[in-house]
């Protein structure tokens, strides 16, 4: 059984947990879900200073608890999907739509309820949240603050943070999906390196291995493309940073740049790709169950341009999709809510305010 944290256990552990190492992971979970849920298993924040605010304002996200009812809004969110582009975000929106049988009112269409923060896109349909989360850490780690705030704010309970996104395999070939047990950084270690204050704080990227052994199998044998597990690494940059030899500098030559691949193939890195560490750091920080599940868009023992033509690359993006879509089908079934969602399609309570917009009104502007 998992051992219970008890108040006086919370005092002896430092919020920065390194500073006091765990016994072991259980320990550590038990910790963790402590200091990130209530009894009721609503998220709950690591910061004391938010709840002592007038208001908060999720500004990237154009929301705002003073502003917005996030918990009329968002309270029923059960999974995040995030990925880099909008309008993926947005095809996995219409497509999740369809696989949950989540139907919109008549005359209604699925609207960017974040359209007027100019920054990420969000989409919500039902239970299923999408959001665009950009390229890289800076502009994930804006989103995931305002994400897990927006959890705290709606009430949501024990949520589930998956990203969606696409990489480089390593001698894996393009179209293949790529489900990342450890992420690590350009140094190969298993966190992710914040600056704080001045000083650098390493949290552990940890994603949920149970989720992800979960997620593998959900691939099908009928899938006409491979499903694998490995180490992502996860960088800076595109380019140098890859290891690339056609961004605008390149000091180094391809056989330093072969060894290096080679280096990272025999330490079971299976691809690259720049948001892991920082989605997988946040996400266990705040005790939240993460995965990410990625398309290879090429493999990158053969070559560093992106050549795959528009249709190939938009049909091997749905790949990752399919994936997660099979999960929240799974996990709705099993808690009884795909019934309903497809069984009373027309008796879906009325559009949350901020989540449809009329065909027509849009017809005008
Ligand atoms: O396809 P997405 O999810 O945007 O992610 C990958 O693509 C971008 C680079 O082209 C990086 O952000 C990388 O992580
Ligand atoms: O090579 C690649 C392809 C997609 N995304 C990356 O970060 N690298």
């Amino acid at each position: 059984m998992a051992p219970t944290i008890t108040d006086k256990d919370f005092k002896v552990h430092h919020d920065r947990n390194q500073v006091t190492p765990f016994k072991d992971d259980e320990e550590e979970d038990a910790y963790t879900r402590y200091v990130t849920r209530y009894s009721d298993g609503t998220v709950k924040l690591r910061n004391p200073n938010i709840e002592l605010m007038d208001q908060d304002i999720l500004y990237h996200l154009a929301l705002g608890n003073e502003s917005h009812d996030l918990k009329e809004m968002f309270g029923d969110i059960k999974f995040v999907c995030m990925g880099g582009t909008p309008k993926r975000m947005d095809n996995f929106a219409h497509f999740i739509m369809n696989e949950i049988g989540y139907k919109l009112p008549a005359g209604m269409q699925l609207q960017d309820i974040s359209a007027y923060s100019y920054r990420y896109s969000m989409y919500k349909v039902g239970p299923v949240l999408c959001v665009s989360h950009g390229m890289g850490t800076p502009s994930v780690s804006i989103l995931m603050h305002e994400m897990i705030k927006l959890m705290y704010h709606a009430k949501c309970r024990d949520p589930i943070f998956i990203r969606i996104g696409t990489c480089g395999g390593i001698g894996i070939e393009g179209g293949t999906v790529i489900i990342t047990d450890d992420a690590l950084d350009g140094q190969l270690r298993n966190s992710h390196e914040f600056t704080i204050l001045g000083e650098t704080v390493h949290r552990p990227a940890k994603l949920d291995k149970k989720l992800a052994r979960e997620l593998k199998s959900l691939a099908s044998a009928d899938d006409p493309y491979d499903t694998i597990i490995g180490k992502t690494l996860c960088t800076n940059d595109f380019y140098e940073g890859q290891g690339r030899l056609d961004g605008a500098f390149c000091e180094f030559s391809e056989n330093e740049k072969m060894a290096y691949l080679e280096k990272l193939r025999e330490h079971g890195v299976v691809n690259i790709e720049m948001e892991s560490t920082i989605f997988a750091a946040l996400t266990h920080h705040a005790g939240i169950k993460a995965a990410v599940v990625c398309v290879a868009i090429l493999n990158r023992l053969n070559g560093d341009q992106v050549n795959a033509p528009k249709e190939v690359m938009h049909e091997w993006q749905q790949r990752p999709q399919i994936l997660v879509s099979r999960y929240i089908r799974k996990v709705l079934a099993q808690n009884g809510q795909l019934k309903s969602l497809l069984g009373h399609q027309g008796s879906i309570k009325s559009p949350r305010r901020f989540t449809f917009v009329q065909q027509e009104s849009q017809a005008h502007d």
